[in-house]
């Protein structure tokens, strides 16, 4: 039997980082996806094929059907440990431990990038292991699991991006409880600075500053807090599209500074948020962790002027539509 499972990446629209201190935030799955191909071997072993996976210092080729990691066996693990993770929770789940396993995976998300390609890649996993080992999960129960994967490798996870990922849309979450906010459209353009950055560190590095004074950082993680519930208030409001898209633009650009001010912006992606504000965005931020990866513009009358904004500054841009479709079994052979 071979089943394939496939799961979106994600923005997130406010709120990122002060979601893991228990504050509220807003993420929209998008229509980038990975896709993973889930079979039994019979060496009773985990078999991981990362068919593109693009690390800095990993570098995976193909002999046959082998595959080598010209790189020490450390980063090979650690890279490939959201995977191992997702395979061996699963198996746990399905009382399976021991029986051999073989995924193989394609991914349309940069890694590293912000937009979610371990939270896809865990929760592909888990919708493809879990029906290939007979367990009838539902898309939120993969979710959840996708959130123990993340915890288990980064340390420490909010749960936004495996809950929107498995369950796709639109929603607010705070504390591993999520609102579905109405499906919508939104003029967005996504600015890749094509620099990668870790989350596992990110979050760590934030941890750290907020331990070292956390009465200075407590009221800079509030503010985020007030900036999301603002921004859901004005998302389901009955105001003139105009007049929300201005709100939304205002509080993207406060939540840029405060994310700023958490030391997670780099100059590149405050380089892509002023060209794209300057091309007349009507607000432009970090989404996801930052340390390089991408930022993300409000753009109602100019997608296109802010697109080429985003490459003269030597980004790349997106335009990507929110996806209302989660996590999804696209074939099971016998
Ligand atoms: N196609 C893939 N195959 C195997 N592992 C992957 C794949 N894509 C991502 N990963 C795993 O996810 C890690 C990147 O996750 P990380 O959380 O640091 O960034 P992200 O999820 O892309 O961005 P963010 O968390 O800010 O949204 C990679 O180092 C790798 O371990
Ligand atoms: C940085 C962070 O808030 C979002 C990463 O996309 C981490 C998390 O919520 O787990
Ligand atoms: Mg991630």
């Amino acid at each position: 039997m071979r089943v394939l499972a496939s799961a979106p990446a994600k923005i997130i629209l406010f709120g990122e980082h002060s979601v893991v201190y228990g504050k509220p935030a807003i993420a929209a799955a998008i229509d980038l996806r990975t896709y993973v191909w889930a079979e039994f071997n019979d060496k009773g072993a985990i078999r991981i094929e990362a068919k593109d996976i693009r690390v800095p210092g990993l570098t995976v080729s193909f002999s046959e059907d082998e595959i080598y990691f010209e790189s020490d066996y450390g980063k090979a693990a650690e890279v490939l440990s959201y995977v191992r993770q997702a395979i061996e929770l699963v198996r746990e789940e399905a009382d399976a431990n021991g029986r051999g396993i073989t995924v193989s995976i394609t991914s349309q998300i940069p890694v590293g990038a912000g937009l979610g390609s371990s939270a896809a890649v865990a929760v592909a996993t888990i919708g493809a292991v879990s029906r290939l080992l007979g367990l009838e999960l539902s898309n939120e129960e993969v979710g959840k699991l996708g959130h123990q994967v993340e915890l288990l490798v980064q340390g420490a996870s909010s749960g936004i991006d495996p809950t929107v990922s498995a369950i796709g849309g639109f929603i607010h979450y705070e504390k591993g409880k999520f609102e579905r906010l109405p499906f919508m459209e939104l003029p967005i353009v996504v600015g890749y600075t094509g620099s990668s950055g870790s989350t596992k560190e990110l979050v760590a590095m934030v941890r750290r500053t907020y331990e070292e004074m956390p009465e200075v950082i407590e009221p800079v993680l509030v503010a985020m807090g007030k900036i999301v519930e603002k921004a859901r208030d004005v998302l389901l409001s009955e105001l003139d599209e105009d007049v929300r898209f201005a709100q939304l633009g205002r509080l993207m650009n406060i939540n840029h500074g405060l994310l700023d001010a958490l030391g997670v912006s780099t100059k590149k992606l405050s380089e892509l948020v002023y060209a794209a504000r300057t091309a007349g965005a009507l607000g432009a931020k970090i989404t996801g962790a930052g340390g390089g990866g991408c930022m993300y513009a409000l753009a109602p009358e100019n997608q296109s002027e802010v697109a080429t904004a985003i490459t003269i500054a030597g980004g790349t841009p997106m335009i990507t539509r929110i996806s209302g479709e989660g996590l999804r079994i696209e074939e099971v052979l016998p």
